[in-house]
Formats: structure tokens, sequence, C-alpha cells
């Protein structure tokens, strides 16, 4: 299928996404797109940590997700944050079905270093069929990273930069976008409009990307090597489009498809 453009949305900015946003979303939509959406929900997976008094540590911007925070992160990705984004597609004539990895299979996983991480995932499958058949109903998927084992029965939490990059690049997307709470990749303040990935990898050396920002350059370098052509980091602030322009960082594998 032709021009699948895989948004992820993260959850610095469900809450506030605006109606520029979602109107985008329909124009995007219009001009001959399919979006996919994946999203992510960490502050509000701490917030109901915080809540139930669940201590919860990060290792290289991954949660480490025992059992006991496997259950919240569960609740809380495939809940209130898939339905918010859901609610707001359809109230801008979009029309969006939620779903997590287990449905259809559409995720399997496997543990990525269990003694360390836990129950954090590494995806090994991406039913992309079963996308497509969705896609062609002119459905928008709404997707939280949660996979299943090979077995079926155990549950893995997926970094939302990692499931949105793996999504891409089994559905062969023609864009992957990184919606977060900054305009892009930021130096000094200022915007780096047009970045290769030598640049980005000296970029997290001298320290200027740094925390959330690591995964998000990490799954778009990612997927750059497993074939996509065009990743940016954009702000969910505003309208994504500038005209007929995306605005944001714009990531290249090399320096000849920057220029
Ligand atoms: N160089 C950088 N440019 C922009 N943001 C950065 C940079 N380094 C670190 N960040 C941080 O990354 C955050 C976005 O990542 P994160 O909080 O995980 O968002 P999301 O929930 O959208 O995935 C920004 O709010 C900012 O604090
Ligand atoms: C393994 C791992 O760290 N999973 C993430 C999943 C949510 C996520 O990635 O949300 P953002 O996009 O808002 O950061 C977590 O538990 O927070």
């Amino acid at each position: 299928m032709k021009d699948i453009i895989v948004i992820k949305c993260g959850g610095s900015m469900i809450s506030s996404l605006s109606d520029d946003f979602y109107k985008s979303i329909k124009t995007i939509k219009d001009r001959g797109f399919h979006p996919v959406i994946v999203h992510g929900g960490g502050p509000a997976i701490d917030q109901m940590l915080e809540e139930l008094e669940i201590k919860s540590e990060f290792n290289n911007g991954l949660r480490k997700t025992t059992s006991e925070v496997m259950d919240v992160v569960e609740m809380v990705l495939s809940g209130s944050m898939t339905n918010k984004l859901v609610r707001n597609l359809e109230k801008h004539q979009l029309p969006a079905l939620g779903m997590t990895g287990f449905d259809g299979s559409l995720l399997k996983a496997k543990a990525k270093d269990f003694e360390n991480l836990g129950f954090v995932g590494e995806i090994t499958e991406v039913n992309s069929d079963f996308l497509f058949n969705i896609i062609s109903m002119g459905v928008i998927p709404v997707i939280s990273p949660l996979a299943a084992g090979i077995d079926g029965a155990s549950c893995y939490n997926i970094n939302a930069d990692t499931a949105a990059g793996s999504i891409a690049v089994a559905l062969k997307a023609s864009k992957l976008l990184f919606v977060t709470d900054v305009p892009g990749v930021l130096k000094e303040k200022n915007l780096i409009e047009n970045a290769t990935v030598p640049d980005i990898l000296n970029l997290i050396d001298d320290g200027t990307i740094t925390g959330g920002m690591v995964p998000k350059v990490m799954a778009a370098i990612d997927s750059l090597d497993g074939g996509m052509s065009n990743v940016m980091i954009v702000s969910g602030k505003n309208s994504l489009l500038n005209g007929e322009k995306l605005i944001g960082t714009t990531i290249y594998k090399e320096l000849e498809a920057a220029y």
C-alpha cells in the first residue's frame, strides 16, 4: 500500500495536542496519505505508579518493568491514552480504531534483557496485513506499544518510539513522524532543521541530545537503517504543516540525501 505515514504521539503531548494538530492529520489524509498512529504515555504511567506507590526506574531511557509495573503500564497505555486519541480523531471526522499489539497478533516480542529490564520487549514480528486491512477501510489504527511474547502468554512493554520505528519499517511507510512537546532537535534553543546520522550521534556525544530525545533519535536511526528515507521530529503544539511543508527536524542517513 502506498503513502502510509506513521505518526508517533508522545505521552508528553497526548492530553494537549492542539485542534490544529488534528486538523493537519485531516489535511494529510485528504492529500491521500494513510495515517497510522502509535502512542506513548510515559508521564501518565509515572503518575499512576506514583499514586499507587510503586517504584520504577529507567535504564538507558527504558522503564524497568516488573510484573507489578507491567500491570500499570498495560492499564494506562491501552486505556485512557488510546481513548483520548481515538475520541479526538473521531471528533475531527477521522474514523479511528484503538488497539494494542495483542489485537490481531499485531506485535510479537521477546525480552530485551530480562535480568536488567524485566518485561521490556524487543519487537520480533509485525502483522502488517492486519494493519493494511484496517487502513484500506479508511480507518486510522491507534496503536499502544504492548506486545505478546511468541508463546502468546507473556506481555511486554515496548518503548513507543521503538515500536513506531518497527511498524513504519514493516509497513514500508513513506514517512515517520515523532510528535513531541518540542519543535524538533534543539541546540542552544535553535531548531536544527536537517541532520544526518553522524550529526545526531555527535549531538548525543556532546550532551546536546539527552533524556527522552535519545530513544527518539535512536529509533529514527534504526528506521533509516531499515529502509525508511523520511524521518522527522515535530511538535504537536500546533499544526504539523506550514502550507505544503512539515515543520521540524528531518534526519537523513547521509549528507547526499540531505541536500
Ligand atoms: N537536544 C534536544 N532537543 C529537544 N529536546 C530535547 C533535547 N534533548 C533532550 N530533549 C528532551 O526531550 C523531550 C522529549 O522527549 P520525551 O519527554 O520522551 O517526549 P515524548 O513523551 O513526546 O516521547 C523534550 O521535552 C526535551 O526535554
Ligand atoms: C520500555 C518503556 O520505557 N516503555 C515506555 C512506554 C511508553 C512510552 O514510550 O511513552 P513516551 O513515548 O511518552 O515516552 C514506558 O514504560 O514509559
